[in-house]
């Protein structure tokens, strides 16, 4: 069965005393990315956390289409601020849990390294990698495991040019593969033509 849309209707976002959103509609459909943007502080990756699944909204409700019996979390790669690298182990094992977790229905771990430019740094400690390199290990985490929506939370921070022009290229092949991609950005990501939904007004 094919996801075809992540939906939020009429939500709503109340974080300690500040009411970040409220009415929001958002539909999110496969092939075109749906790109997050507004200031900092205007309830971006809360939004993020909302539809993945992490964070219970204040009001409204979030469906998948298409999705079968399946929970909603488990059709949806969730990329965070934070990596999710776990430093005392090696970039590989690493990599290897996250592909048993989520299912191992994508590249190997070593073709996920290559694809990310990490080939060659498999039995390193994660925690001596540069914030960048986290990064790209953070992202194969989504090649490893082939999952229809991409939540993504500024993706492309501590890249390098090349990196990002890497990720661009996963999320169009992702894309172009029917799979549907949200990311909340401050910076553009070379998605193609994308849906934008602004946050808390211009910056
Ligand atoms: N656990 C929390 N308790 C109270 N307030 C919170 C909590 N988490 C976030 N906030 C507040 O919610 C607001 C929105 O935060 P959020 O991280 O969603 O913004 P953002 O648009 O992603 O920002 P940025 O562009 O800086 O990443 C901020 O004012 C933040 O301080």
């Amino acid at each position: 069965m094919a996801v075809s849309g992540l939906v939020g209707e009429q939500l709503a976002c109340r974080r300690g005393f500040k009411l970040l959103f409220e009415g929001l509609d958002v539909a999110a459909r496969p092939g075109r990315a749906l790109l997050v943007v507004g200031p900092n502080g205007a309830g971006k990756s809360s939004l993020l956390r909302i539809l993945s699944g992490l964070l219970g909204a204040t009001e409204g409700k979030v469906r998948i289409d298409g999705g079968g019996d399946t929970p909603i979390g488990e059709h949806i790669h969730y990329l965070g601020h934070e990596d999710a690298v776990k430093g005392a182990l090696t970039v590989n094992a690493n990599l290897a849990f996250w592909r048993t977790v989520l299912g191992p229905t994508g590249l190997s771990v070593g073709e996920a390294l290559e694809e990310v430019g990490l080939g060659g740094l498999g039995r390193l400690r994660a925690q001596v990698l540069s914030a960048g390199q986290k990064r790209r290990l953070a992202i194969a985490r989504l090649l490893v495991s082939r999952r229809p929506v991409w939540v993504l939370d500024e993706p492309t921070t501590a890249l390098d040019v090349k990196a990002q022009a890497r990720f661009a290229a996963f999320g169009r092949a992702h894309l172009a593969a029917g799979g549907l991609l949200i990311a909340a950005t401050h910076a553009p990501l070379d998605l193609g033509e994308t849906d934008e939904l602004r946050l808390g007004g211009r910056a």
